[in-house]
């Protein structure tokens, strides 16, 4: 089966390379020249293990080509999958942009029947008006699957290896008998349905997902006001397999390119359909001031900070990524920049990244010691395994105060040694 990957992104790249693995012939497609240029020479645009390894074996076997748009024939294909970004809009609303330019050159394109398959995260109704939109001509029916994504940043292509279902919504049985054929090697459970239950399967993951963060934090601050230790509280709660350990880890909230925008666009979804949504709201809410809870906390040790230099350990929205999307470290910096302070991030794969928003204003620690030197505080805002092994002799040799409030409970054996001043959220400091 020939198949193409329009979008060259985390699920583009990862979906493409992962069904080529599985013997498919894929065509992954971009209108980012410098993306396709470094893809052609088998070196991958974003940070993502085993993704290269993947990439490099199966272009030697030819099953994997990555192509420019404008190369391309999307007749040549039985299969089109929709991968490309669906960002946020200034009123929340997801911004289907990109799906549409792809849709109206797919159409210019195609002379026969084909299936279309949406892997993008779209709202409750989007791959309906796809259909209608490839349909315009009338002369042969393109079919339409919905096939929303789950992978996880930094894990994904374990993630689609493994992953707990495979949602298919269309209004053809026969459409998503050959996706789910595709799909067959995965091995996971199926669910078909419409096109509206698969759309609201992704945002309500998500939306669930982001909200037990967000509960947790709460948690985490009544930990903190009361004496409670979060970490005994989560692991407690976590224990009643109802409710289940995972995503129940206290911090300085979610970020990324995914949880943020999906939560606005599932509130603008409840509010175009007349219907109120408070948890969500509150979820949203709890988040953007979760992020700046360590800045709170720094601040009662020193209610001034101009002239001080702050290190910030871990930039990336988690490890494993050099994606600082809605990172809560970039508020972090930010707000203390507004307030005077100099800052030092560490970050060992996305110090890049943090270099295009920053530009001058901080400086770029490719050591942790360097960030560390003279510093009066250490925030830490991503839970890197080379920061989970700082040790509390470097800690004291380089930092001119031994003070670390870690957002990402990433030192937490620290809290025992008498001589470092040590505050994680969800403990009293
Ligand atoms: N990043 C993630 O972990 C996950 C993302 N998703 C969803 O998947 C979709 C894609 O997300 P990412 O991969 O993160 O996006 P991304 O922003 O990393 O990549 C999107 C790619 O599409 C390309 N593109 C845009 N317009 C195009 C066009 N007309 N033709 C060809 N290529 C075009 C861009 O140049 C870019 O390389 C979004 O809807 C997102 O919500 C779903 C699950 C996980
Ligand atoms: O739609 C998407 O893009 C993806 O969004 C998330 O994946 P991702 O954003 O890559 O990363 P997560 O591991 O979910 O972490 C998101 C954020 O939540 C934070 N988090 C996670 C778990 C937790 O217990 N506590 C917590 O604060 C992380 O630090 C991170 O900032 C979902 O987990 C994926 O299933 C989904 O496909």
């Amino acid at each position: 089966m020939k198949i193409s990957v329009v979008g060259t992104g985390y699920v583009g790249l990862v979906t493409g390379v992962s069904l080529a693995e599985m013997g498919q012939n894929v065509t992954c497609i971009d209108i980012d020249t410098a993306k396709i240029n470094k893809l052609k020479q088998g070196i991958s645009p974003i940070y993502e293990p085993q993704i290269e390894e993947m990439m490099h074996k199966n272009l030697a076997a030819q099953r994997l080509t990555f192509s420019l748009d404008q190369d391309v024939n999307y007749n040549d294909f039985d299969l089109i999958y929709l991968a490309v970004g669906t960002p946020e809009n200034p009123d929340g609303s997801a911004d289907l942009t990109y799906i549409n330019t792809t849709v109206n050159r797919i159409t210019q394109d195609l002379q026969h029947a084909t299936i279309v398959v949406t892997k993008s995260t779209v709202p409750v109704g989007t791959n309906a008006k796809i259909k209608a939109l490839l349909n315009q001509n009338g002369a042969y029916t393109v079919e339409v699957v919905s096939n929303p994504e789950f992978l996880r940043e930094g894990s994904a292509v374990h993630d689609v290896f493994h992953a707990d279902r495979l949602i298919l919504g269309s209004d053809s049985q026969a459409a998503m008998a050959v996706v789910e054929a595709v799909n067959a090697p995965y091995k996971t459970t199926v669910i078909k349905t419409t096109f509206a239950s698969a759309e609201l399967i992704k945002y309500a993951s998500n939306a669930f997902l982001a909200t037990k963060i967000s509960f947790v934090n709460e948690i985490a601050n009544i930990c903190e006001a009361t004496g409670a230790n979060i970490q005994a509280v989560s692991q407690g709660m976590g224990l009643d397999t109802r409710i289940g350990n995972k995503f129940l880890k206290a911090g300085i909230g979610y970020g990324g390119s995914c949880f943020p925008k999906d939560t606005a666009a599932l509130l603008q979804i409840a509010q175009q359909n007349r219907i109120d949504f408070p948890i969500l709201e509150a979820t949203i809410k709890t988040n953007q001031q979760q992020q700046l809870h360590l800045v709170e906390r720094l601040m009662q040790y020193y209610p001034d900070l101009t002239g001080k230099k702050i290190a910030i350990l871990g930039a990336a929205f988690k490890p494993g990524t050099d994606d600082i999307r809605e990172a809560p470290a970039l508020r972090i910096i930010q707000t203390l920049l507004e307030k005077g302070a100099r800052v030092a991030v560490y970050d060992p794969i996305a110090l890049d990244n943090v270099r295009e928003i920053f530009g001058e204003a901080i400086e770029y620690c490719l050591k942790i010691e360097t960030a560390l030197e003279a510093c009066e505080a250490a925030l830490i805002a991503t839970e890197w395994s080379s920061i989970q092994k700082l040790n509390a002799v470097t800690i004291k040799n380089k930092m001119r105060r031994p003070l670390i409030l870690d957002g990402r409970a990433a030192l937490l054996s620290l809290a025992e040694l008498n001589d470092i001043e040590y505050a994680v959220v969800g403990q009293k400091g």
